[in-house]
């Protein structure tokens, strides 16, 4: 990398003078805490060159709200990642579009129809089955003493409980070969879609595909969508779900009067969005139970299970008197963040921030990691203390900078709604319902807490616990 800017030291106005090409070493396998560690010299807006892309670097909850708020508009187009040409998904997918009218009536369906509070409140007991469906699978495993792979048990609830708010129906049984060969696909998506590309610092590389990601991202695509043209195409032949007295994602899609105009490719990419935007939750759930493992913070807090009872499951109207359990997930959020960068933003014009010179067509990243840890504003950061948020009145869907794990503005994550009641439906009755030790009698100083960097930030090791009855 070549830095561009530093501390105290504001860029005069005018278009940024660019350097020749830098070097992408430096940043190592883990960038949200090397960029992390450079801003601590360099200061919370960095002007780096990564390759032939000038990359800007916020890591201050100030500068967060100066880009993300004030001048939202300017830094809200999105740096697609050469991946996502993969079947030209950047060009239908929501979360690549360009803020455009195509973008707007896509957001507007998924604000208004899909995430709605009404309309996840209509769905929301094909979600608790699935809940349920977990916590019987964690039982069986405490009757035999057999530890549960969390992020595995996890995803297998997630990839249903998705499935069932979008096709109102499994995707598969949890434990067939159909269902190993759906998740690996969607792993192998994340995984190609987090590894670094040179080709997106060095574009004239993209004829050659060196690393072959966009091969291997086409043929992954590929049978995602057929797999999802297949269900809608079932759904459209049975009729709609209402008659079993729901609405799911696909009935919207196809009868509102907003979504008339979205066509059939624009619905199939949709689902991908949200198969594998929503999969981010998974991490949040795994970290949280780390953390717990860890503390035992959740059993020696009296809040929790005295006000819903033992053994009960966990219903959004429970998670209403559970205020620990949400300072919880929020810590959790604060500390791993699913999304370290966000996803990385672009500006299509010069722009001036605070006396800098963003130069046009700079990609952004926001370390909403770093800003989460910043001492300057957490007293310990790297403490794991929900109660940090007992007397607190942070808010976590983007009016708070110093704490947006979601995103702000307007490309906030629209899935915020799903995942905060989600999150702590699954946490809370897995906590409600058993007690977890780490595997072979490990103790809590043995856990490995080292992070994976990827498309979303994963505990490196597998979480084993061994679920004990309450
Ligand atoms: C803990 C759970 C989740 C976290 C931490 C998270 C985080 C994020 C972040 C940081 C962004 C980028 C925001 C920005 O650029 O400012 C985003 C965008 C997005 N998320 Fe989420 N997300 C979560 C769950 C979900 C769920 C459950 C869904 C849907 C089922 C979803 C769908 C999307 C989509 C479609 C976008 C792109 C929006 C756009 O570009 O306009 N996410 N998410």
């Amino acid at each position: 990398y070549q830095l561009l800017s530093s501390k105290g030291k504001r860029l005069p106005p005018g278009p940024t003078p660019l350097p020749l090409i830098g070097s992408l070493h430096l940043l190592g396998d883990q960038p949200h805490q090397s960029l992390a560690k450079l801003a601590k010299k360099h200061g919370e807006l960095m002007c780096l060159r990564l390759g032939f892309i000038n990359t800007i670097v916020i890591s201050s909850a100030a500068m967060a709200k100066e880009v993300l708020q004030k001048q939202d508009l300017a830094f809200s187009s999105r740096m697609s990642p050469n991946a996502v040409h993969a079947h030209d998904q950047f060009k239908y997918s929501v979360v690549w579009l360009p803020v455009a009218a195509r973008w707007r009536s896509l957001r507007k369906v998924l604000n208004s129809n899909i995430f709605s509070g009404n309309r996840l409140d209509a769905n929301q007991h094909l979600r608790c089955r699935k809940v349920q469906e977990l916590i019987a699978y964690c039982r069986k495993s405490s009757q035999t003493g057999a530890a549960v792979d969390m992020g595995r048990a996890a995803f297998r609830t997630s990839l249903n409980l998705l499935s069932n708010t979008i096709f109102s129906k499994d995707l598969t049984d949890p434990f067939s070969d159909s269902a190993k060969e759906f998740k690996e696909l969607v792993w192998n998506i994340m995984l190609e879609a987090g590894k670094p590309n040179l080709v997106d610092f060095y574009p004239a590389l993209e004829k050659l595909d060196p690393q072959g990601i966009r091969k291997r991202m086409t043929v992954h695509f590929g049978k995602v969508i057929e797999l999802f043209s297949g269900l809608i195409n079932e759904r459209t032949e049975t009729g709609k779900t209402q008659m079993l007295g729901t609405t799911d994602v696909i009935d919207v899609l196809s009868d509102s009067k907003e979504t008339r105009r979205i066509d059939r490719t624009h619905i199939e990419r949709l689902c991908l969005d949200l198969f594998v935007g929503g999969l981010t939750h998974i991490n949040t759930l795994v970290w949280a139970m780390a953390d717990h493992v860890r503390t035992r913070k959740y059993c020696k807090s009296r809040l929790t299970r005295t006000v819903i009872g033992k053994g009960k499951f966990s219903t959004k109207q429970n998670i209403q008197r559970l205020p620990y359990l949400r300072c919880m997930v929020k810590e959790t959020l604060r500390i791993h963040p699913p999304v370290p960068f966000l996803i990385p933003r672009k500006v299509e014009q010069d722009v001036d921030v605070c006396g800098y010179t963003v130069p046009k067509n700079s990609q952004v990243f926001v370390n909403a990691w770093a800003i989460g840890r910043d001492p300057e504003t957490w007293p310990n950061p790297l403490e794991f203390k929900p109660e940090r948020f007992m007397e607190s009145e942070v808010d976590m869907r983007g009016r708070d900078f110093e704490l947006i794990p979601f995103g702000a503005g307007r490309r906030i994550c629209p899935g915020v709604t799903l995942a905060v009641r989600m999150v702590p439906v699954m946490l809370g009755s897995l906590l409600n319902s058993f007690d977890w030790k780490l595997e072979g009698g490990a103790g809590p100083k043995d856990l490995d807490m080292e992070e994976k960097f990827g498309i979303t930030l994963q505990k490196a090791l597998p979480l084993m616990a061994v679920p004990i009855p309450l």
